[in-house]
């Protein structure tokens, strides 16, 4: 197994070492071809993480490697899904347009940016709609056409900040299975935030768990569940809701502790590997 990211002792304080310090001490890896989701009370660091992750910001302290290159500026074979389609999609481009475009900047030639764009609106389930335009499709769609234009990229690394917030239950549910889907298929190595304790567990091989801010990681919880997924089994499987049952136990302890300090009962059938001490 091969180490796609690496990030260490990372922190970031806004505006100057007297200011707000959003993330702290934080350190963990991803593997390749391995889909890690990150959960933390609200407003604890995530967007800051992903950011510093992604090169669009310099974090404070602390190290990213992408492939064991050292991340400085945003990588080219890194690609990333936000919450807000609507913002992120140009709406005078068709869909196909919208896809190609990352590629543009990245020289592909012409033939070779069509033969792409295509590949992943198939992926999507979105081949009927290359020459519509943005407004003409459902927000759920419109979020299917983000994930197109990031594969299209055939990105190391996928982030996803929180993706499906944007978008009503059921159609949550279909962009779930779509990225598992595609994430099997293409082999594809995701990290994605989200707010939602299912989602986490259900689209997960693990689960970084984050204190409140400063974060940093107070658990790494492997998801030993059955690869394939299913939005009823899966969530009616007894080791689905003990692992959904930690996740909300380990988010809900006042500062984050970690859970060997306490939870000797609920920690006995969990294999939760605590990762940092106590914060003073
Ligand atoms: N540019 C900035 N300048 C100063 N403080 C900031 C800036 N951006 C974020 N923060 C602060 O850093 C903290 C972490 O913000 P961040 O957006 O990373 O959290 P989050 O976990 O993604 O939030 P949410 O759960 O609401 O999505 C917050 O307290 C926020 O107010």
């Amino acid at each position: 197994m091969t180490t796609m990211l690496q990030v260490t002792d990372l922190g970031h304080t806004y505006g100057g070492d007297a200011g707000y310090t959003a993330i702290d001490d934080l350190s963990f890896t991803v593997n390749t071809g391995e889909l890690v989701c990150i959960v933390g009370p609200s407003g604890c660091g995530k967007s800051t993480l992903l950011r510093a992750v992604s090169g669009l910001h310099r974090p404070s302290r602390g190290t990213v490697r992408l492939q064991d290159d050292p991340v400085n500026g945003v990588p080219e074979d890194l690609a990333v899904v936000f919450q807000d389609y609507s913002r992120s999609l140009f709406p005078w481009l068709t869909v196909a347009g919208n896809v190609e475009f990352p590629l543009r900047s990245r020289g592909i030639p012409a033939a070779q940016r069509k033969e792409r764009a295509a590949e992943a609106l198939e992926a999507v389930g979105l081949s009927a709609a290359a020459a519509k335009y943005p407004r003409q499709l459902s927000g759920g769609m419109q979020q299917r056409v983000s994930i197109a234009r990031a594969l299209a990229c055939r990105p190391a690394l996928l982030l996803m900040d929180e993706p499906f917030a944007s978008v009503d239950a059921q159609t949550r549910a279909e962009l779930e299975d779509l990225l598992l889907k595609v994430q099997r298929e293409q082999d594809t190595t995701v990290l994605l935030v989200t707010h939602d304790i299912d989602e986490s567990v259900y689209l997960a091989h693990r689960v970084l768990v984050l204190s409140t801010a400063p974060a940093s990681v107070v658990a790494d919880l492997p998801v030993d569940l059955p690869p394939e997924r299913d939005q009823i089994t899966t969530k009616e499987d007894p080791r689905f809701i003990e692992l959904r049952g930690e996740v909300a136990r380990l988010l809900r302890r006042p500062e984050n502790v970690p859970v060997v300090a306490d939870a000797e009962g609920a920690a006995d059938s969990v294999d939760v590997e605590p990762v940092v001490a106590a914060k003073s």
